[in-house]
């Protein structure tokens, strides 16, 4: 990876990471270098009115660039070498993606200690503030806008498991790394966790990084990271999506419950209206909800071998087999949930206690040093 390397020893040209990009150099990036200078300017000096949010990368601002357009700017937080490293894979990533799906980059700027991201405004924020934050109660995600953002962004997650080269998992899918256009058109964002997967892998045994309540057991556990691993975050998403509920509920002062293990056995007992959000008011297509939750379970199943591709959730969530849809409902999953063992014993032994539950972490962000592969 030549941007990479070259990048962190600060001397990439705009020319190394385009070549990078695109392997042949010769069109002109759809992004550029920004100055400090214009990104000060821009944000007002970065100023707290503008701060959209805050990750663990660094604080998100709103700005808008001398010719109008909106920007959101992601500034680093304290700089070191390994919050540069992920700096540079973020902007590597972005630089090698582009799908109507994704955050598209529009630049970045590396002055002395700064690290920054530019990206495209996205007006109607993160699909996080919409179920459980500053927009949770205006209800604006009617259950069309819900089935879009479903779809959007499996076919997101699709294109980096697939079309891009070579392939991407993102390893922290996740409500506040979707972002909504001003049309609630979702758009995958954050690939500071992302991996490049190189031809022929199957798994990199790696670092664990993601967030608690989407990571895939395997993953957590043993570090295998693979496409599947996003395929079970995202089925968290889903569950979300439809039910409003936090991907981990809080049952008591240490003891939370995964979304997953309270709508499993809703889902077996057909009782898919106690699955939709209330905020819903009932005004939802009874067909699609049953159809999005039971996608979702099948993709956050604990067997990575049992979960579907995402170019087979995308086919199912658009629901255009039928013969497809009712395969899925005669699922041995939905027959007898205990016996193909969702609460395997991978799981129980992260959960330290009962297999309905996930003892509560104090970070929601969890990373953990695993044996690495080269
Ligand atoms: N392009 C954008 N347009 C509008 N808002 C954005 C944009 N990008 C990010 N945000 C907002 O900034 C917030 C912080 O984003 P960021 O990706 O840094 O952190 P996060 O995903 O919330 O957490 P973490 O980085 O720890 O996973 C997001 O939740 C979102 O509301």
């Amino acid at each position: 990876m030549a941007f990479f390397k070259v990048f962190c020893c600060g001397i990439a040209s705009d020319r190394d990471l385009y070549q990078c990009s695109s392997g042949r150099g010769k069109k002109q990036p759809p992004w550029r270098v920004f100055s400090l200078k214009e990104l000060h300017s821009a944000t007002n000096n970065f100023n707290y009115d503008n701060k959209l949010g805050e990750g663990g990368f660094g604080s998100v601002y709103w700005g808008q660039l001398w010719d109008g357009s909106q920007i959101a700017v992601k500034r680093l937080k304290v700089w070191s070498n390994k919050a540069d490293m992920e700096f540079a894979v973020e902007v590597e990533i972005l630089a090698r993606v582009r799908h109507k799906n994704l955050l598209s980059l529009r630049g970045y700027c590396a002055e002395g200690q700064e690290r920054l991201i530019v990206y495209d405004y996205m007006p109607n924020l993160s699909l996080l503030s919409h179920l459980h934050g500053q927009h949770s109660t205006e209800s604006l995600l009617d259950w069309n806008r819900r089935m879009n953002i479903a779809i959007g962004s499996a076919e997101g997650i699709l294109y980096l498991h697939v079309q891009a080269t070579p392939h991407i998992i993102h390893r922290d899918v996740k409500a506040s790394n979707v972002v909504l256009d001003s049309d609630f058109q979702a758009r995958v964002a954050d690939f500071g966790f992302a991996k490049l997967i190189p031809d022929g892998a199957t798994h990199v045994t790696t670092r664990v990084k993601g967030t608690l309540g989407y990571l895939a057991p395997e993953y957590a556990m043993l570090g295998k990271a693979n496409e599947s691993c996003d395929v079970y975050s995202f089925g968290i998403l889903l569950l979300e999506l439809a039910s409003g509920k936090k991907p981990l509920e809080k049952l008591s002062s240490s003891m939370k419950r995964s979304i997953n293990d309270w709508a499993l056995p809703l889902a077996c007992e057909k009782k898919f209206s106690e699955l939709a959000d209330p905020r819903l008011n009932g005004n939802y297509s009874e067909e699609e909800l049953k159809r999005v939750v039971l996608v979702a379970l099948i993709c956050a199943q604990n067997q990575p071998e049992k979960r579907p591709t995402m170019l087979e959730v995308v086919d199912l969530l658009k629901g255009e087999s039928k013969e497809k849809v009712s395969q899925l409902e005669n699922n041995e999953l939905f027959k007898n949930p205990l016996a193909v063992g969702n609460n395997d014993e991978i799981f129980v032994s992260a959960a330290e206690g009962s297999s309905d539950f996930i003892s509560e972490e104090k970070d929601s962000k969890h990373e953990m040093e695993e044996n690495k592969e080269p």
